[in-house]
């Protein structure tokens, strides 16, 4: 994020006051209260049968018998419900196994280690609190160790902890990990929105030449959170309600603590996530690039009363030739058989105008919608 959009949503420090409050002092201060904003949010449903998340098993996408119903479901499931949750993804177990342990391992560790990769004063990258909005100068009931992590040359390792030891190399084999998922997936999208995989990864990755081996994202980055247990979970939030402003997230629950929760049909849904399987949705940007097919739904999470929760999401960015535009192949190029539903806009002002609004608790493709 560049500075003017980090000052926009600053990240702030977590002091010894807030550590003390995650470790389990009971008055809660007013900068962490939303009673009003959660009572005002609506229901949330129970385990209700019809709100299962769907569910898109990756062994069946690749399987020829399989394939076609399964990319439907694969379609479905992002026009539908913006998220799914990904079975049999092949992705290295030693590899994940690793990123939970070690991110586990850090948010463990005391205070002043942690802060030794703090966010700095109008930074965005490194430990600290999530983005808050100029607008609303509440705190999240969460941390947050923010970090860029593709491609190689962007990651800026200061922010990197060389505490646990293990987390620097875990962080480095998932996040190819990761760029592999992102292209297998955004391999069976294309499919099943009808255009070239190489329309749909080329906005997600450069490459060297036609050779996938030699993709690489043109942006991937990596927001790892701890939610401590909270005993007000009726007046905090540990994340607010957002959308992600990027293209594709992978979500990995380094524990069985359940937390997040969807919007959907004006309440809020809470997802069980099944052991071993990614959640996966939809970005803003995937939402633009797909001309509205597929939907960047709000989210939030809310703290468990007994138990931590620790998660590691994975963002990755996407543009047509540095703007954020509906893929040229779905208006029907030349043809021009089918309206834009999004005006196409710079990749900067894209990001500057998305900080803008979550700075002002507002959605920006609301403005950029025709
Ligand atoms: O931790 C979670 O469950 C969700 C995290 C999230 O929504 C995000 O990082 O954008
Ligand atoms: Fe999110």
């Amino acid at each position: 994020m560049e500075a003017t959009a980090a000052k926009l949503i600053g990240r702030e420090k977590i002091t010894g006051a807030t550590a003390a409050l995650f470790a389990g002092s009971v008055e809660v201060p007013e900068r962490f209260l939303r009673t009003k904003e959660l009572q005002a949010a609506g229901v949330v449903v129970g385990d209700d049968e019809t709100f299962k998340l769907p569910v898109v098993n990756m062994a069946k996408l690749l399987d020829p018998e399989l394939s076609a119903s399964e990319t439907a479901k694969l379609g479905s499931a992002c026009r539908g419900w913006g998220f799914f949750q990904l079975t049999n993804h092949g992705v290295d177990e030693a590899a994940t196994q690793l990123m939970k342990d070690s991110t586990a391992q850090f948010f463990n560790l005391p205070l002043e280690s942690k802060n030794t990769v703090a966010v700095r004063e109008g930074g965005f990258e490194g430990f600290g609190h999530h983005y808050n909005g100029s607008s609303s100068d509440k705190l999240d009931w969460a941390e947050n160790l923010f970090l860029y992590t593709q491609p190689v040359q962007d990651r800026d390792m200061e922010f990197w902890p060389a505490n646990p030891p293990t987390l620097r190399h875990a962080l480095d084999r998932y996040s190819v990990e990761m760029t592999d998922l992102a292209r297998r997936v955004l391999g069976f999208m294309a499919a099943d929105l009808g255009v070239s995989r190489d329309a749909l990864l080329g906005a997600f990755f450069s490459r060297d030449d036609h050779d996938d081996d030699t993709l690489k994202p043109k942006m991937q980055s990596v927001a790892m959170h701890h939610y401590p247990p909270c005993h007000h979970v009726d007046k905090v939030l540990g994340i607010a309600p957002h959308t992600d402003t990027l293209g594709l997230t992978f979500l990995l629950h380094a524990d069985d603590t359940p937390g997040l929760q969807i919007k959907r049909g004006g309440r809020w849904f809470p997802v069980r996530p099944l052991p071993g399987a990614f959640v996966v949705n939809v970005g803003d940007i995937l939402d633009v690039l797909t001309n509205g097919a597929y939907a960047s739904v709000e989210h939030r999470v809310v703290p468990d009363a007994e138990r931590g929760r620790t998660t590691v999401a994975t963002f990755h960015d996407a543009c047509v030739r540095g703007q954020v535009a509906p893929l040229p192949e779905l208006l029907g190029v030349g043809g021009g058989e089918v309206a834009a539903r999004y005006r196409s806009i710079g990749k900067l002002e894209f990001r500057k105008g998305s900080a803008r609004a979550t700075a002002q608790g507002t959605r920006f493709l609301d403005t950029i919608r025709m």
